[in-house]
């Protein structure tokens, strides 16, 4: 039968289509690229028309709190996809409204026989997506989801683990290998022999829109005018993975692993694919075996290390330790999350968000973050540390929601667990960091020449070396040559670190007390070698994985 026999049937198409043809629709949330998408591959099979689709509900993908940068990323990310349809001759349909809604008139109109998706596997999404199960199930449309957006399917982990999350790390990695291997990537789509219907109106009724058409809008003129450019999509994606695959090379060659963390590289070009992981443009299967091909071609003899792929993994345990607890960004009602008395202060939380805390290594982070919307891990530690139970003693939840906001990977997930670490509300044995990272001191070591400040916190830029990172104590005549009086055009610190650190470390102390003898209702990690490995700062990665009694806190020591 061909689409020509509907009119010699005299069928409207939709009737035809349900009755003869097989019509499938893939919906796109994350997993934003053709390449390693088994739900895509699904929707192919033995299909006649198809039609990919993306809906704008106000959540999708991140949606529901977000800042320029990342509206941007995902919309160039969109783009991106229709750009590489528009190759097989078809186009992305992108629409606004609720899924439900918008599902029921297209099932109808295109007389949609299957609808597939990635899984999206964070507990935020399971009402949405069984909305949409139940909908297929009422119309008779096969509905299928497909496991790629992390390497293994969370919900496989807690049902080895006897419907538990894995509390450890380590218990994470042993169940995980029971699981085996994670799959490899699958084959690229074939369009052959398939109709992907094109309106001639395409662009008018399903066009892609511009940030400010779906009502964000920059926050400031630095979002669009940034130094360091993040481009989403997939090819962008494949392009980086490229880049990156010949600095891990070069890493292997000269005998270390994780090149991003061994040497911080806080003023180069964007070498992360976070955000890519994070939307999906880049497969995290393709990332985990390209990476581990690459390591057993360049070092055929040696055995693999732990760490090679240790980040990935870390992402994975946050998404398995998130999977059904719907409240993993909250501390109340959250099984894994201490109950610790943080201060509620707006108003410092504020001047913390906008880089005014008079720390400018502090302070160029959060510059950072704000304009360019990705900071690397080192900035993201002393940040929350900072704020949590270094210095300002403030809820992590409070942080959480503006790294949510600003980050272009911002991931429900990952974030959300990487502060309760950060803050020792979950996941770190009985609160045994009790030193934190020093806003000057550990600024100092990342930063040596003192470029990173200069570049994001461009009031500082003439201010000696010396006194960059501490600038009250510049005598006024300093201030005045380097155009910069503390108090007037740069504020004096929000805290006297050392004393404000050492109420937080006598803070925590007492929380700790208050624990003694109760079951501590967080897990822990498994051994102090994982808390250096989550860290995974450059003092640990230089040391080449291996773990010394007083690197437990890496880089707080002597700071
Ligand atoms: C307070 C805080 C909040 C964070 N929020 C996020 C977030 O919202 N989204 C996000 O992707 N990462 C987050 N991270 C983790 C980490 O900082 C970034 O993933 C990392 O900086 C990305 O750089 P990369 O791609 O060079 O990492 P690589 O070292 O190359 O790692 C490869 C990939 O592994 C994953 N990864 C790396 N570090 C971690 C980690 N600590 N936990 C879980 N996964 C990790 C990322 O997907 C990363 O792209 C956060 C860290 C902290 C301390």
């Amino acid at each position: 039968m061909s689409k020509g026999d509907a009119k010699e049937l005299n069928m409207p198409p939709q009737d035809f289509n349900k009755r003869y043809g097989n019509v499938s629709v893939h919906w796109f949330r994350h997993g934003l690229r053709l390449h390693d998408n088994p739900a895509l591959l699904e929707a192919l099979k033995n299909c006649t028309e198809f039609y990919p689709i993306f809906i704008f509900d106000g959540e999708v993908a991140g949606t529901k709190h977000v800042a320029f940068n990342r509206m941007r990323f995902l919309i160039e990310s969109l783009e991106d996809l229709d750009r590489n349809l528009r190759k097989f001759g078809g186009r992305l349909y992108v629409f606004h409204g609720q899924p439900v809604d918008i599902l029921t008139n297209l099932f109808k109109e295109w007389g949609v026989t299957k609808l597939t998706f990635e899984q999206d596997p964070e507990a935020v999404w399971k009402q949405r997506d069984d909305a949409v199960k139940e909908l297929c199930e009422k119309k008779e449309i096969e509905c299928v989801e497909r496991v790629s957006h992390t390497l293994y399917e969370p919900m496989k982990i807690i049902e080895k683990n006897d419907g538990m999350p894995p509390l450890t790390y380590s218990l994470f990695n042993l169940v995980a290998s029971a699981l085996g291997d994670p799959p490899r990537p699958v084959s690229y789509p074939v369009f052959h022999n398939i109709d992907l219907p094109v309106y001639p109106d395409h662009e008018k009724k399903f066009g892609i829109p511009k940030p400010q058409t779906v009502g964000v809008f920059p926050d400031c003129k630095e979002q669009n005018n940034r130094i360091n450019e993040w481009k989403g999509g997939e090819t962008k994606a494949l392009d980086l993975l490229e880049k990156r695959l010949a600095i891990e090379k070069k890493a292997y060659e000269d005998g270390y692993v994780l090149p991003n963390q061994y040497s911080p590289d806080l003023l180069g070009e964007p070498m992360s694919m976070s955000a890519h992981l994070r939307f999906g443009c880049l497969s995290v299967r393709r990332f985990h075996w390209t990476i581990h091909d690459l390591f057993e071609k360049v070092k055929p003899k040696e055995s693999k290390p732990d760490a090679l792929t240790c980040q990935l993994i870390w992402r994975e345990y946050f998404y398995v330790m998130s999977a059904n607890n719907i409240n993993y960004d909250k501390m109340e009602g959250n099984p894994i999350c201490l109950n610790i008395p943080w201060y509620r202060n707006d108003e410092i939380l504020k001047k913390w968000e906008m880089g005014q805390t008079g720390y400018p290594w502090i302070d160029a982070i959060m510059n950072q973050l704000r304009h360019e919307g990705w900071i690397h891990h080192v900035g993201r530690h002393a940040v929350a540390c900072f704020l949590t139970r270094g210095d300002l003693w403030i809820s992590w939840v409070d942080g959480l929601k503006i790294f949510l906001k600003y980050l272009i990977d911002a991931d429900w997930s990952v974030s959300a667990g990487n502060w309760m670490w950060v803050s020792s509300s979950a996941f770190e044995k009985v609160l045994q960091c009790p030193k934190c990272f020093c806003p000057v001191g550990y600024g100092r070591r990342m930063d040596r020449t003192g470029e990173y400040i200069r570049r994001y916190l461009p009031v500082l830029k003439d201010m000696p070396l010396r006194y960059l990172f501490e600038p009250w104590k510049a005598p006024l005549a300093v201030q005045q040559k380097a155009y910069c009086i503390v108090g007037k055009d740069y504020p004096h610190p929000i805290v006297n670190h050392k004393e404000a650190s050492n109420e937080c470390a006598s803070a925590m102390n007492k929380v700790i007390e208050s624990f003694k003898g109760k079951e501590v209702p967080h897990c822990a990690p498994s051994d102090d070698l994982e808390v250096r490995r989550f860290v995974c700062l450059p003092d640990f990665v230089s040391t080449g994985g291996k773990c010394t009694a007083n690197q437990l806190c890496p880089g707080i020591e002597n700071l």
